[in-house]
């Protein structure tokens, strides 16, 4: 059985996936998981990238122990962070979490000669002040004098391996610099942010093979034979991927970190209605669109566990929240003072004294306070893609660990009036196995790969319950355009 190896890195955890398919399925194994997250160095919040890469060493040492001696190997991570490489091929510091308060005021500063509205004509790409473009445009020049290349995390993690560097595009869309129609990165946006397009490493479609494993970490670790390939590197472009959706009325909600909330798309979708809504139009694999909103996810809840000294598990906390009454308090997730508090837990405390809001207390109500707005966010939501494109949404696919959450995935199906099918859980390394089984014609397309997903996994269907919540979302709809307009 020709075995491959998905390198997924979230935000929050990392992990590498042993897949191959067996008896017509494919099947999927965790070898090992890891811890992610960002720390204070040299005045920013940055990622240990060499703590990425011994990890996954430490992975693949644990597939070879398998006697697994051969692998083809993807890697996808999250989007917009970039490492700095210098001209010996070393990186030159750490590279800065995309959660890091440098480009606070970067949007307002760059756009003040640049109009909004002409970069997303360009790009159809979400004003996130993370995006890649305001972090180089408040880079440390000094840094990008010393830079020979700029490397989004997957693609630097995959030079690391093999020695050759690339930047993926679904990956590269998401820095804001992409122009939709030439393909390349946009001159003006170069300029912009005094950046030459050789900095970046030619651009390259998902399912691109990029090399083996240099022979140099064959005599450090003891590893299979590795050939790398260039997968859908941006972890949502794989989660979309690896979802099993049908049809054309379908939508995908990648619920991790974050939650994206969108459609996959043919062309791109950059008219009006989708740049005041803020919607993006990241690449995705094949030539399509991931026609998408940001919304914060369940980072709020990781914050919450992490101040509870994670004392309680994931599912815990969802079993807690379970035994609360939903809708106790309205919560615009999506303000940017939950971005990266201090202490989650006081900031939405605070968020309900100062809206005359009953204020969650205990780690019931909080979680149940966090997983009922992120569903009425999403079912609001729905309703506005529905309108951008021009029809209905009837199904919602989750994927992601937020899938798991049973209590969301029913209040979600409920408030959207949409059937809701759950699972995989690890979409996004699936889809990344996917890219890498189609690029070795082990399977034809992704039309026969999402079919062989859904006959492998055990994917959970939740019908809206009739009459549950009608007015909850318009009372949302409501206290949303209510402290939107206060907050102007
Ligand atoms: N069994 C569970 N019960 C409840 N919640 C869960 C469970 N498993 C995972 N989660 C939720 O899923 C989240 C992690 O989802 P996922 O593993 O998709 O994120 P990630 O891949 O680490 O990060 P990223 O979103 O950056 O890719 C956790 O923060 C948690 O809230
Ligand atoms: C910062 C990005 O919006 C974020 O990485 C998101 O796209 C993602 O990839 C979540 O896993
Ligand atoms: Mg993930």
């Amino acid at each position: 059985m020709q075995a491959y190896v998905a390198v997924d890195i979230g935000a929050s955890s990392g992990r590498l996936m042993l897949s191959g398919i067996e008896d017509g399925k494919l099947t999927l194994k965790e070898v090992h998981r890891f811890s992610n997250g960002f720390v204070e160095e040299e005045g920013h919040h940055r990622w240990n990238i060499d703590h990425l890469v011994n990890e996954i060493f430490t992975g693949l040492e644990k597939v070879k122990k398998m006697h697994i001696n051969q692998v083809r190997l993807g890697i996808d991570t999250w989007a917009v962070d970039y490492v700095l490489v210098g001209f010996d091929g070393q990186k030159l510091c750490d590279p800065v979490s995309y959660r890091d308060n440098r480009t606070r005021t970067a949007i307002k500063d760059l756009t003040s000669d640049l109009p909004k509205e002409y970069i997303y004509e360009k790009t159809g790409i979400q004003f996130q002040d993370f995006n890649t473009l305001y972090q180089l445009y408040t880079e440390d020049r000094d840094k990008l004098s010393q830079t020979d290349k700029i490397m989004m995390i997957p693609d630097y993690l995959g030079y690391v391996l093999t020695g050759n560097a690339v930047t993926e595009v679904t990956n590269a869309s998401t820095t804001q610099m992409l122009n939709l129609r030439e393909g390349l990165f946009d001159n003006d946006l170069l300029k912009k942010v005094n950046v030459f397009a050789d900095q970046f490493p030619r651009l390259v479609e998902s399912g691109t093979y990029l090399g083996n494993i240099s022979h140099k970490w064959h005599t450090k670790y003891d590893l299979p034979e590795t050939e790398v390939i260039t997968v859908a590197t941006h972890d949502t472009a794989s989660a979309v991927v690896g979802t099993p959706g049908k049809g054309d009325d379908w939508a995908f909600l990648s619920s991790g970190t974050w939650s994206l909330l969108g459609a996959e798309l043919n062309t791109p979708e950059n008219g009006l209605d989708a740049f005041k809504e803020n919607y993006t139009n990241e690449w995705g694999a094949y030539g399509t669109y991931r026609f998408l909103k940001n919304i914060m996810g369940l980072w709020i809840a990781q914050c919450v566990k992490k101040e509870y000294d994670n004392k309680y598990s994931f599912s815990e906390l969802a079993e807690l929240a379970a035994k609360e009454e939903p809708f106790q308090q309205f919560i615009d997730v999506n303000d940017k003072r939950f971005e990266n508090p201090v202490n989650m837990i006081a900031e939405l405390q605070s968020y309900c004294k100062e809206t005359d809001q009953k204020v969650p207390e205990t780690p019931g109500q909080l979680m149940m306070a966090i997983y009922s707005n992120l569903s009425l966010f999403y079912a609001n939501e729905l309703q506005k893609l529905g309108k951008i494109l021009g029809h209905p949404i009837n199904v919602l696919n989750i994927v992601g660990g937020g899938s798991n959450v049973k209590l969301m995935n029913q209040l979600t199906s409920d408030l959207a009036n949409v059937k809701v099918i759950a699972g995989p859980s690890e979409a996004t390394a699936i889809g990344n196995i996917l890219v890498q089984m189609i690029t070795t014609k082990q399977v034809d397309n992704i039309h026969e790969g999402r079919q062989l997903i859904a006959e492998s996994f055990d994917l959970k269907t939740f019908e809206p319950e009739a009459g549950n919540y009608a007015s909850e979302l318009t009372d949302y709809q409501n206290f949303l355009h209510r402290v939107l307009a206060q907050a102007k």
